[in-house]
C-alpha cells in the first residue's frame, strides 16, 4: 500500500507534517474511515470536511489530506485544494487503473445511461469482459452494485476500477456527470473514448450558466484525460464542441456532413428504426428501446465500435440485441386498453421529446402526463419543465422526490412557468402515488398514461424520510384495479 511520502511527491505545492506512514485505504467521508485510511477533508455545501478530523483521528485515520495546517497527532499532507488533489491521488493510491482498461466516458445533459447500455451491449459483441459505472448500478465480473452517484468520487471510483481490472475486466463503460468533472473525481483518468450525447438547461443552479455548463463538459475532451472522441450534433453545444476539440473525433447527427447519419426515424412495435450512413455504407437498424433519441443514443454506441475497430456485423448485433434500459420507457402491459409508459425523463428536453414520441405512435390518442420536480437541485428549470408538461392533454402535477422543499412549491413554480402558454387541464396532486392512480383512471381506449421523473428509482425523499415508492409497481397495482384482475 502506498506511503503518504508517496502522495505528497505526486502533488508540487503539497506540504508533508509528520512521517510518511503506510496508507490502507482513502476517504473524503470521516464516517469511512477505517484504520490506516487517508482521510481527505473537503468542503461542500453544508459543512467544512475540517471539523469531521478528530472524528476521523477517533475511527484510526492514519493521516490526513487537507487545506490548511491542524492541530492533530496523526501526519498530515497540506495542499492547496484537496478536490483538486483528489483525483491525482486516488488514481496513484489504486495502481492508476484506468490506464489499464479501455475505459469509455460517456457525458451529455441526456441519454447516459442509455447510450452506456448500448456501448456495453456492442463491446459484449467483441471477446472482451466489460464493466460499467453509471447512474442505475455499477456491473462487472457478475456482480451488480446499485449506484449512490452517476461517476463515484475519485477514491470510490478508482477502488472500482482497481477491483474491476483484478476481477480480469477490459473494458469499462461509464457515465460522467457534470458535478463529477467538475469536482474533479475524473481528474487523472484515461478514457479510451468520450462521448458526447447532448446538451439541455439542466443543473443551472450548480453551473449558473450554459455556458459553463459547457465549458464544464468540454473539460472531458481534452488531450492526456481522453484519446478520442464521438460527438452528437443534435445540439448546438455539439457542433460547438466539435469545431473546438483537438483530438481526434467522429460526429453522428442528423445533418449530412456528420461522420455518422441518422435519418428516417420510425417507431415500430420493436423499438426505434432508423437509418445510418456511413461513408458509402448505409444500413436500417433497430434498436429495441423506444423514442426517436433513441435512434441517436444507438448511433454514439455504433461510432465507439466503429472508433475501437470492431466489426460492423457485430456491432449492429450489439445494438439490436441490447436488453431495455430499467425505467426507460418501461411499459406496463397487463392487457389494458390504453398504454402506460414509465421513463426517467426529468429536463424540458427529455419531456418534450417524449411527448413527441409517444404522438407519434398513438396518434389520436391522449398523452396525460404525471410529471414533477426534484427538490433541493436545479430550481431554475422547473418553469420550462412545466411548459413542456403542457404540452400534454392532460398534466398531473405531483412530488418527485422533494426532500426538505414543500412539493406544493415546487409544483407553484412549474405552473408558473405555463402562465403564457395555452395549457392543457392541469390537476394538483401531491401524493405521487395517487397522481399515478388518477392519470390510469383517466385514461381511456387508445390514450397514453406517461409517468415521468423517477424511473427505475425506488424510494422518494421527503423531508428526511425516505419513503419507497416504484412508480412501475404503483402502475401496476392502478392498471390491475382498474381492468380488475
Ligand atoms: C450537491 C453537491 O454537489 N454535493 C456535493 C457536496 O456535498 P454536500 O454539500 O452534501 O457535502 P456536505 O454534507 O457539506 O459535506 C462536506 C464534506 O464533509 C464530509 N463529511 C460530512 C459529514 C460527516 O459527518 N463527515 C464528513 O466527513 C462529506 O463527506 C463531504 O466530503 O460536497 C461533497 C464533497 O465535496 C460532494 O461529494 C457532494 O456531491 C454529492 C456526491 C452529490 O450527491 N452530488 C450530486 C449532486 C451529484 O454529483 N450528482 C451527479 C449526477 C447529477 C445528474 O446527472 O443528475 C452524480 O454524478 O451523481
Ligand atoms: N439522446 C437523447 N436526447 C433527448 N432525450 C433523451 C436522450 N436519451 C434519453 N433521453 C431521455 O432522457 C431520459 C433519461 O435517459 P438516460 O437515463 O439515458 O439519461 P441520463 O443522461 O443518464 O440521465 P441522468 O443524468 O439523470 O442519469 C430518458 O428516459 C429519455 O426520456
Amino acid at each position: 500500500m502506498p506511503r503518504l511520502g508517496e502522495l505528497a511527491q505526486l502533488l508540487p505545492s503539497a506540504q508533508l507534517i509528520g512521517e510518511s506512514v503506510a496508507l490502507e485505504d482513502l476517504t473524503l467521508d470521516s464516517r469511512e474511515v477505517r484504520p490506516g485510511s487517508l482521510f481527505c477533508a473537503t468542503r461542500g455545501t453544508r459543512f467544512d470536511g475540517h471539523s469531521f478530523i478528530d472524528d476521523a483521528v477517533a475511527s484510526g485515520a492514519a493521516a490526513v489530506m487537507v487545506a490548511h495546517p491542524v492541530s492533530v497527532q496523526i501526519p498530515q499532507l497540506v495542499v492547496p485544494s484537496v478536490r483538486h488533489a483528489i483525483g491525482r491521488v486516488a488514481s496513484y493510491f489504486f495502481g492508476d487503473p484506468s490506464r489499464s482498461l479501455e475505459v469509455i466516458g460517456i457525458t451529455g445533459t441526456n441519454g447516459k445511461t442509455t447510450t452506456s447500455y448500448l456501448v456495453e451491449s456492442v463491446l459484449n459483441r467483441s471477446d472482451r469482459n466489460v464493466g460499467l459505472i453509471g447512474t442505475i448500478e455499477s456491473r462487472f465480473a457478475g456482480l451488480n452494485r446499485p449506484s449512490i452517484y452517476t461517476t463515484p468520487e475519485a477514491p470510490d471510483l478508482h477502488r472500482l476500477l482497481a477491483d474491476m481490472l483484478r476481477d480480469g475486466t477490459q473494458s469499462v463503460v461509464m457515465e460522467v456527470s457534470s458535478h463529477g468533472i467538475d469536482q474533479h473525481r475524473i481528474d487523472s483518468m484515461r478514457f479510451e473514448i468520450a462521448v458526447f450525447t447532448n446538451l439541455s438547461p439542466e443543473h443551472l443552479d450548480y453551473h449558473g450558466t450554459m455556458e459553463q455548463y459547457y465549458y464544464t463538459k468540454a473539460r472531458l475532451f481534452v488531450p492526456g484525460l481522453s484519446n478520442a472522441a464521438v460527438i452528437g450534433t443534435d445540439t448546438e453545444w455539439g457542433r460547438r464542441l466539435a469545431s473546438q476539440v483537438s483530438i481526434d473525433h467522429v460526429t453522428y447527427g442528423p445533418d449530412p456532413e456528420n461522420d455518422f447519419v441518422v435519418s428516417d426515424i420510425e417507431l415500430v412495435p420493436e423499438g426505434t428504426r432508423f437509418q445510418l450512413r456511413h461513408g458509402r455504407h448505409t444500413t436500417r437498424l433497430t434498436v429495441p428501446i423506444l423514442g426517436a433519441h433513441n435512434a441517436y443514443n444507438a448511433a454514439a454506441a455504433v461510432a465507439v465500435g466503429h472508433l475501437l475497430g470492431l466489426d460492423a456485423t457485430e456491432i449492429y448485433a450489439g445494438i439490436e440485441n441490447c436488453h431495455s434500459v430499467a425505467g426507460r420507457f418501461e411499459s406496463i402491459v397487463l392487457g389494458q386498453e390504453f398504454r402506460v409508459v414509465v421513463d426517467y425523463a426529468h429536463t424540458p428536453d427529455a419531456i418534450r421529446s417524449l411527448i413527441e414520441t409517444v404522438r407519434l405512435q398513438s396518434p389520436g390518442g391522449r398523452v396525460i402526463l404525471v410529471a414533477g420536480a426534484r427538490g433541493r437541485r436545479d430550481r431554475l428549470k422547473r418553469p420550462e419543465l412545466g411548459r413542456a408538461a403542457a404540452m400534454s392533454d392532460l398534466a398531473i402535477l405531483t412530488a418527485d422526490n422533494p426532500g426538505d422543499e414543500e412539493p406544493a412549491e415546487i409544483v407553484a413554480q412549474l405552473l408558473a412557468g405555463t402562465l403564457d402558454v395555452a395549457t392543457p387541464p392541469m390537476v394538483v396532486e401531491l401524493d405521487r402515488r395517487r397522481a399515478i392512480t388518477l392519470a390510469i383512471n383517466e385514461a381511456g381506449r387508445g390514450d397514453t398514461v406517461l409517468i415521468v421523473g423517477r424511473g427505475h428509482e425506488q424510494s422518494l425523499r421527503v423531508g428526511s424520510e425516505v419513503v419507497y415508492l416504484d412508480d412501475r409497481e404503483v402502475a401496476r397495482s392502478a392498471v390491475a384495479a382498474r381492468i380488475g384482475i
